[in-house]
């Protein structure tokens, strides 16, 4: 990231003044790369040299804190049954002392990260100024209810995972089944905070979801959706008495039913929908995932259900990628495909479509991501390795644009229209599913340049234009999020990676984690949007300290005080509200005039 500057005359020079304070600091870099999964942990690799001035976090290759953390996803995909369990014991201690339950590590086996503990002591007697990619990979979704849940008996994780979300959901109305959200474009579940100046601290505030009509239904051959949805349950149910190795078979069944195939594609196939396969290129690699640009849009491939590990991981079970579809394929209603939703954003990347294929890496990809290695060094391993009968989600993907850490931002209106986006996007999905996205770092957010002058939001029915200056927000990665489908609640137990928590201090990402678990008082199935808050400061803190744009004093001024003037918010819907964004957002009068998209 460029640490140069244009500024006017007056302006202070951030850079400087960080650059001045270090004066006088040991000028170290320090060099580390993990390790993987396999070698049950972190090979941290520290090398200290004395030649610049700022300390910084250099990775021999991109620095993945998802790696590190990985190990421990898979744990929270064997104690997911615990967590509503443990949930209420939190609750019901919570009940005793009003204060805080406890969070009694004591009776929590984690795995031995006495060497990375040691490591972060270490970095942590300096100041941190470098940020640290997302710690994405972490194993499957949990779900839970919202309250007075019942203690089940024990059985199996998954069963007990769907049980729970077969129960209904007091506080919702009319629910977004499964087969409902399979319905899209446009299932409008339409839901409101009742209060939104109710205080945070209340758990699940009251959303009153309305079904409208209109809703249109998929091709599903001889599946009615309401049978889909019964269909899908059962299967659930059927495939969960049985062992998980077993068992797999009716997950796949149900993803493919999700992805309206009777039987697995092939890459090619799918790809060629999109553009011609010569034009692929990567553009991007997750821990489970790698992207490639395939025409207009991104396709993102996730091995699933095999033996072989990928990138040092256990593959995804395909029970854990119809999680991740149901939570995209919610997001998706929110794109608003008739005019009568009332909330709708499209800063959520969109999901084109969902597929699933078989066969060996397609050969035009596996250049793609030679070509890719060669110019940036892959972290993941060679994908020639995929056997014949490897099995894949492809998540057809709007093409986002580029991430925040490495797009060059212009001047303060354009920082401004970032985060009035972010803001609006966030209150939106806060409204409509008591939506948190829990990590948003500068890496999922990605942007883009576009001739719209505005953006439009609905807010609770309320129609909203927000100033783009040729901005275009999309928000990515819901790994961590958590979000209420009317149905069920998808949300990641992150008490079960502690690591997440033990970030370097100083580093606001990890700081916003550990503000998180101090909101959320490791209750992780709650609902706190006041953790989209702690993301909205976050990056505020990015764009004063990170980001280079053209801006006067006054600017960082206004945006400081933004910052300060956001704690004093709970949710992402009450920072909407604030002065800052007033100005940002254009009547429907004035819309009319820019015509801009409506
Ligand atoms: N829709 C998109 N538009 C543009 N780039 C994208 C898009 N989706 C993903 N990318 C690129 O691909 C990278 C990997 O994507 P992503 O973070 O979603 O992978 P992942 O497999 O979910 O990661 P992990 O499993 O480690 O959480 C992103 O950092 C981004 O650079």
């Amino acid at each position: 990231m460029g640490s140069q500057r244009v500024s006017g005359d007056n302006d202070i020079d951030l850079w400087s003044e960080v650059a001045a304070a270090e004066v006088g600091q040991p000028q170290v870099a320090v060099i580390y790369r993990r390790r993987r999964a396999e070698n049950s942990g972190i090979d941290v690799q520290i090398s200290q040299t004395f030649k610049g001035n700022r300390l910084s976090l250099a990775p021999s290759k991109r620095i993945s804190w998802n790696r590190a953390l990985s190990t421990r996803g898979r744990t929270s995909i064997a104690i997911s049954a615990d967590v509503v369990y443990r949930h209420q014991l939190k609750q019901k201690e919570a009940k005793k002392n009003p204060k805080r339950a406890p969070y009694n590590r004591t009776n929590v086996k984690f795995p031995d990260y006495g060497n990375e503990r040691a490591y972060f002591k270490e970095v942590d007697s300096f100041e941190l100024l470098e940020e640290s990619p997302s710690p994405k990979n972490f194993g499957t979704w949990s779900m839970g209810i919202q309250s007075d849940q019942i203690i089940l008996p024990d059985v199996s994780s998954r069963l007990r995972k769907w049980l729970i979300s077969r129960q209904p959901t007091q506080s919702c109305g009319p629910s977004s089944s499964l087969a409902k959200i399979l319905e899209t474009p446009g299932v409008p579940m339409e839901s409101v905070y009742c209060d939104v100046s109710k205080s945070s601290n209340e758990k699940t505030p009251v959303l009153i979801s309305a079904q409208k009509s209109n809703v249109k239904g998929l091709d599903l051959g001889d599946v009615s959706s309401d049978d889909l949805g019964e269909e899908i349950t059962k299967l659930t149910l059927k495939s969960n008495h049985t062992s998980i190795d077993g068992n797999y078979h009716d997950s796949f069944s149900m993803l493919l039913m999700f992805c309206k195939q009777s039987s697995p594609s092939t890459m090619s196939d799918v790809f060629s929908q999109y553009c011609d396969p010569i034009n692929i290129v990567k553009i991007g690699e997750g821990t489970y995932g790698e992207a490639f640009k395939v025409g207009a849009t991104v396709c993102k491939i996730v091995p699933i259900d095999g033996d072989l590990r990928v990138n040092g991981e256990m593959q995804k079970r395909s029970s854990e990628l119809l999680e991740e579809v149901v939570l995209s394929r919610t997001l998706n209603n929110l794109r608003g495909h008739d005019n009568n939703e009332y909330n709708a954003c499209t800063t959520f990347i969109e999901t084109i479509d969902l597929r699933v294929c078989q066969g060996a890496y397609d050969p035009i990809l596996i250049k793609a991501w030679e070509d890719w290695d060669g110019k940036h060094g892959s972290e993941n391993d060679h994908p020639k390795e995929f056997p014949e009968n490897q099995c894949y989600v492809v998540f057809v993907l709007a093409h986002g644009g580029q991430d925040l850490e490495s797009f060059v931002l212009l001047n303060f209106n354009e920082s401004r229209s970032l985060l009035v986006q972010v803001t609006a996007a966030l209150a939106v999905a806060e409204a409509s599913y008591e939506f948190e996205h829990r990590d948003l770092h500068w890496g999922n957010i990605l942007l883009t340049r576009k001739n719209d002058a505005t953006v439009h939001f609905t807010l609770e029915g309320k129609p909203m234009w927000a100033q783009t200056f040729g901005l275009k927000v999309s928000i990515i990665d819901f790994t961590l999020s958590r979000i209420n489908t009317g149905e069920r609640i998808l949300f990641l137990d992150l008490s079960s990676d502690p690591l997440l928590f033990e970030g370097p201090k100083g580093d606001s990402q990890f700081e916003t984690y550990r503000k998180m678990r101090e909101v959320t008082e490791e209750c992780w199935d709650g609902s706190y949007p006041k953790t989209n808050v702690l993301w909205l400061q976050y990056l505020v803190d990015i764009l004063l300290l990170k980001k280079s744009f053209k801006r006067a004093s006054k600017d960082e001024r206004e945006l400081r005080s933004l910052k300060k003037r956001l704690h004093s918010y709970s949710s992402a819907r009450e920072s909407i509200t604030d002065a800052f964004f007033e100005e940002l957002f254009v009547s429907a009068d004035e819309q009319k005039e820019i015509g801009g998209n409506s």
